[in-house]
């Protein structure tokens, strides 16, 4: 066996499995296997199978919808359609949590634990860009992954933040309709994935994990809406960080329960007899409001996914619903008892005032800090004459210079979108600015005053004193024609993988046009030449977007931003 496994953990391995060791044991023999998921918010399988080279050789992964199997070494992450954002690479076993979680279009869904941001994508894939995604996660340079991760998918109705989800639970209290918990963890079921894993299980003990995610816990079931759904998850198999959480969640309680999964797949279910065979566990289940025996059957509705029984990494999965009606769709925080408004714990209600005048220095100024880029960040919402529009003010010369530099950076976008970006008009959601950056924000996100926020919503791109220039989020997001010029590059083009590394394009106004993907047997462009062909073009491979370049006089100067690029 190439993997050496810690004593420790393979004596308590043994003594939990039994007579299953074996083969368990016998799983490190194996190959890990590799996962990718298509991006559903961009591409079907169909469409997909039509224009990918992996086609042949990938297999389905059964639970996931979309999710399939690749070799080795057809390195997905450095195709061109990787870069439109067409699928993520993702373990196998990860991608079940978000499945469990049934979310529809429109729901309000947390994301709590999310970089990089594997499920974070997943999600909002099935929201399809109704309702609202919150990421977050506390470890602020892996923020930096998850917004890219959300940006590259086209995600366009999420939130992400960098917060700890004590300061979450009295701004999101009661509010999501469905939450994710994908837990730090000990990661035992990541040793033959990443042997890294194995000196990181070293460091962080079970014991410490356990205490984190019950804090976690807590909080996130605050934020669960009557008749709302929560999944947690890890990639370990410490009973301690598994059952015995969900167990202690139970018992203090009485409205969540678990919503059974049923056993595909080679799924296996949790084990509630494995609860209070280590040490001190029995005090996690202290005070509890439930029967500890009723507890047990209901922890027998988790599921563990085991690698000696699965095509994929270890995993554990408990899906938990809080009493109540809920329609499914998601609702106004107005509308239900658990609002900010209507606290009913005092204890959130006092946590909500200390968190909100974390917000503000003694004279009541807003809060400065740093955005993922470096920028200066507001963490309160712009209002429309905000800061951006002052600042414009100061430096106006002539009498039409002074107008323009009036402008608030949403009438920058404004003015930008209506000569380069097709049906702005019909897009949801509040357009709001940070400084000089444009962000779509999904309706119905409550204040953000005092959080730390990464973004906002949707980065539209930034204003500056006479123009506005459009982000590479604004391009992932777009549809090929919602943009007004667009390029139209295959993946097997020279010219694709030179856009991708950053170099300037040579190309006539002819090539700069809106026109249809070609599709088999049919060679002929048959869309409209922009009357004005120089400006902002929507680069495409395949028909999806990439970033940006901007066309004058046969040059396609390249607007890819450096981390963007192919290296
Ligand atoms: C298992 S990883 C999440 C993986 C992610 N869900 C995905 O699919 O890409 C756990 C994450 O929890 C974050 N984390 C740890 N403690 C946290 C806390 N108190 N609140 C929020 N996130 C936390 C870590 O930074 C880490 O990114």
């Amino acid at each position: 066996m190439g993997i050496t496994l810690p004593i420790a953990f393979t004596t308590k391995m043994k003594k939990l499995l039994g007579s299953d060791f074996e083969a368990f044991m016998a799983s490190y023999e194996e190959m890990r296997l590799y996962g990718l998921r298509l991006n559903r918010l961009k591409i079907d399988e169909e469409q997909f199978f039509r224009i990918s080279p992996l086609a042949d050789r990938l297999r389905p992964i059964p639970w996931a919808q979309g999710g399939f199997y690749y070799e080795e070494g057809d390195r997905p992450g450095k195709h061109p359609h990787y870069h439109a954002g067409l699928y993520y690479i993702q373990e196998p076993s990860a991608m079940a949590p978000a499945e469990l979680l049934d979310v529809k279009p429109g729901h309000k869904v947390l994301d709590l634990c999310a970089a990089p941001g594997g499920k974070s994508t997943q999600l909002a894939a099935k929201l399809q860009g109704r309702g609202v995604l919150v990421a977050n996660d506390n470890a602020r340079e892996r923020t930096k992954a998850l917004a890219k991760n959300i940006e590259l998918a086209g995600v366009r109705n999420a939130v992400v933040l960098n917060e700890e989800p004590e300061a979450l639970a009295p701004v999101f209290a009661g509010y999501f309709d469905r939450i994710l918990v994908d837990a730090p963890c000990s990661g035992e079921g990541m040793f033959r994935k990443e042997e890294s894993m194995i000196t990181q299980w070293e460091r962080h003990s079970v014991e410490r994990c356990a205490v984190m995610q019950h804090d976690i816990l807590r909080h996130a079931a605050a934020m669960l809406a009557p008749g709302g759904r929560l999944v947690y998850s890890t990639c370990t198999f410490s009973p301690e960080e598994n059952e015995a959480q969900i167990a202690s969640l139970l018992a203090e309680d009485p409205e969540l329960s678990v919503w059974r999964v049923s056993l595909a797949h080679g799924w296996a279910a949790g084990r509630p007899d494995w609860i209070g065979l280590q040490d001190g566990e029995d005090e996690l289940i202290d005070n509890q409001l439930k029967d500890l025996g009723e507890i047990k059957q209901e922890i027998s509705g988790t599921v563990r996914l085991w690698p000696h029984l699965v095509k994929g990494e270890g995993h554990y999965a408990a899906v938990l619903i809080r009493e109540g009606l809920n329609d499914g769709t998601g609702h106004s925080p107005a509308e239900h008892p658990h609002t900010p408004e209507q606290q009913h714990s005092p204890e959130l209600k006092g946590r909500r005032e200390r968190g909100g005048s974390k917000g503000r220095d003694r004279k009541g100024k807003e809060r400065f800090s740093k955005d993922r880029d470096g920028k200066g960040l507001n963490t309160a919402v712009q209002p429309l004459s905000g800061r951006g529009a002052s600042k414009g003010r100061k430096d106006g010369g002539g009498l039409l210079r002074k107008a323009e530099t009036e402008m608030t950076p949403e009438q920058r976008w404004q003015e930008f979108a209506a000569s380069n970006v097709r049906g702005t008009e019909a897009w949801q959601g509040k357009l709001i600015s940070y400084g000089s950056r444009v962000y779509l924000q999904p309706d119905g996100v409550p204040s953000l005053d005092g959080l730390r926020v990464v973004r906002a919503g949707w980065f539209l791109g930034e204003a500056g004193r006479y123009k506005f220039e459009p982000s590479q989020p604004l391009a992932m997001g777009l549809g090929m024609q919602e943009a007004v010029r667009s390029l139209q590059l295959r993946a097997d083009d020279e010219g694709a993988t030179r856009y991708l590394k950053g170099e300037t394009l040579h190309m006539t106004a002819a090539d700069i046009a809106a026109y249809p993907l070609e599709r088999e047997g049919d060679e002929s462009k048959t869309g409209n030449v922009p009357a004005d062909p120089k400006g902002y073009v929507l680069v495409c491979i395949d028909g999806y977007p990439v970033g940006w370049g901007k066309w004058d006089a046969g040059t396609l100067k390249n607007e890819l931003a450096a981390g963007w690029r192919l290296t």
